[in-house]
């Protein structure tokens, strides 16, 4: 085991054996004013996988994970370099809408944050917006079927015009995510998404994670080194701003390459 500053790559993360990446970030630096929170990452994700970004607090994962989308643009402070494409397309390239972007990499957040509006809106509103339906039965058929992605759709069938708000945590949080998939998405990024959730809300989450695998790329933030494990194919071990070791999930749990992660999975730090 050695604990050089490279980053350690399982070669399958190489595109000739996994076809071309559905994301990749190649030597991604990111600043809030002078301080560097990102430095150097490269990382390719994939679509039939899920990708959990794991770490200790402050090393960046969540900041990493927002440059996915361009989230970061709204950080006044924050600053990103390197290059990130989607699908081969520079996300920064001037050509490049953002609202769109935001609609095929969509977000779901720590604290699930419904719209104060009715259920059906909750998912109806990215649609219109981009006018991805053109009458009533279309949209009901959008709404419909993303609550059932989502699996919240015989929960709420009932009661589509009561508020977001009024749901349980774990349901808003399967609203949000019904929310992200109204639009189409390509990716789904998910920072920390069931930390504020009870372990039963918690689990159907990850159940719901495993379902929505292969469908979308999907990128998680987590903290819970367990779920890391088992809910994602693939492991991205940051520490102090720098991508250390990126993998097999598997592998990285049970045989890391590099000390750091080590000491990490191992509860050393963190
Ligand atoms: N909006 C911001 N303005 C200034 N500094 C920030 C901002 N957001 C994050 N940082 C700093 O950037 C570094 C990385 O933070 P980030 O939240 O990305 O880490 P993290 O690994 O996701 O942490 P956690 O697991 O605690 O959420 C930290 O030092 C943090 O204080």
């Amino acid at each position: 085991m050695n604990d050089t500053n490279t980053t350690t790559q399982d070669a399958s993360t190489a595109p000739a054996t996994n076809g071309p990446p559905k994301m990749r970030a190649e030597n991604v630096d990111v600043f809030y004013g002078d301080k560097q929170a990102i430095k150097g990452v490269s990382i390719d994700i994939f679509d039939d996988k899920v990708t959990a970004f794991i770490g200790p607090s402050g090393c960046g994962k969540s900041t990493f994970l927002r440059t996915l989308n361009r989230m970061n643009d709204t950080i006044p402070s924050a600053r990103v370099t390197g290059h990130i494409e989607l699908d081969g397309e520079d996300i920064h390239a001037a050509a490049m809408d953002v609202v769109q972007l935001r609609a095929r990499v969509g977000m779901v957040f720590q604290k699930p944050n419904p719209f104060p509006k009715s259920i059906y809106e909750n998912i109806a509103y990215g649609p219109r917006i981009h006018g991805l339906t053109t009458n009533k039965a279309e949209m009901d058929e959008v709404v419909e079927q993303s609550l059932r992605r989502a699996g919240l759709w015989d929960e709420v069938k009932d009661r589509l015009e009561e508020s977001g708000t009024a749901l349980s945590g774990g349901q808003q949080q399967r609203l949000c995510i019904a929310r992200a998939i109204a639009v189409d998405p390509e990716v789904i990024l998910m920072d920390e998404p069931c930390s504020a959730l009870d372990p039963i809300a918690t689990a159907k989450i990850e159940e719901l994670i495993h379902e929505l695998r292969g469908k979308y790329a999907i990128a998680i933030v987590t903290h819970n080194m367990q779920q890391a494990a088992r809910v994602s194919q693939r492991t991205a071990f940051f520490h102090l701003g720098t991508l250390v070791e990126y993998g097999e999930t598997g592998r990285i749990f049970t045989n890391p390459a590099k000390q750091r992660t080590q000491d990490y999975i191992t509860g050393r730090y963190g």
